[in-house]
């Protein structure tokens, strides 16, 4: 099987020439789900949008990011024309970020937010794609999809907002989606939901997931393998078993620890 997404040395640097992401290196297959693990401003996010083609105007990006989709032509992502990143989105690549009213239209009803991708995707129009939204919205466990696709943003909670993100994402089809700390603005049993429903989903799939957070336990909910990232570099890789278990560089360790204290404070809930 060939990789669907490589990456090779890449590099983040600001508008000012500040070093923020250096030789980063990792590979992903179909289906597989790799957690980017580290504290705030380890150049996670800067990781993924520089996936995606989306860094922010200014910042540069360098190294090879290769996406390689069934049926897509094979993309050298560092230095690609808008164009051609266009093409790779939603079908290739698609991101879920942490916090979903930025990604959401606040002046939309979320059904037809839904309904965007799955028009483009499938072609559906009418009856048939007013149907295929409530689907959509049914299959990332909402309650009373007619109710939900007839809201705004605003009027929904923020667990049933990022399900519709999740939903409008999934909508898409994606090979690879990238999910940034999709859940750390919600509270810790909707967190739990939301995250054993992005499981559910990917592995139904076979969508490979990239999974962005701090919380070590959280990731490792989900995740297969682990790179732990510090000061924009990868200190440790590997299953997310041997790191957990084993970890071998001194962050690890203490990321380790510090999941296992509030794990024990807990009564061994994340076990
Ligand atoms: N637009 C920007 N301009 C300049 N520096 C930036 C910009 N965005 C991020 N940075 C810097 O890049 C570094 C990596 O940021 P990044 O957002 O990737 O970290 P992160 O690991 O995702 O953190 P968090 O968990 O807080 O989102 C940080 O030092 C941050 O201050």
């Amino acid at each position: 099987m060939t990789d669907l997404l490589a990456v090779d040395g890449l590099g983040v640097r600001s508008a000012t020439g500040r070093v923020l992401v250096s030789g980063l290196s990792f590979s992903m297959r179909a289906g597989d789900r790799l957690g980017l693990v580290g504290e705030s401003g380890s150049g996670k996010t800067l990781t993924a949008l520089a996936i995606a083609g989306l860094l922010p105007a200014g910042m540069t990006a360098s190294g090879s990011v290769v996406l390689d989709v069934p049926s897509l032509p094979r993309t050298e992502v560092v230095g690609a024309a808008e164009r051609r990143l266009n093409r790779l989105r939603g079908r290739g690549v698609t991101v879920v970020f942490q916090e979903p009213l930025a990604a959401l239209d606040p002046l939309m009803p979320v059904g037809r937010q839904v309904a965007g991708p799955l028009r483009r995707r499938s072609g559906l129009r009418g009856a048939a794609l007013r149907r295929a939204v409530l689907r959509a919205l049914a299959e990332v466990r909402l309650a009373d999809p007619e109710r939900i696709a007839g809201a705004y943003p605003h009027e929904i909670s923020g667990g049933q907002r990022q399900r519709v993100a999740i939903a409008t994402a999934l909508a898409c089809e994606p090979a690879l989606l990238i999910a940034d700390e999709p859940t750390s603005s919600l509270d810790v049993t909707v967190q739990a939901e939301v995250l054993a429903l992005l499981g559910d989903l990917v592995g139904a799939r076979g969508t490979a997931l990239l999974f962005i957070g701090h919380d070590l336990g959280v990731v490792t909910g989900v995740a297969d393998r682990l790179l732990v990232m510090k000061d924009g570099a990868a200190v440790e890789s590997g299953t997310a078993r041997a790191v957990t278990c084993e970890p071998s560089h001194p962050y690890t360790r203490e990321l380790v620890a510090g999941a296992r204290r509030l794990d024990d404070a807990l009564g061994g809930m994340l076990r």
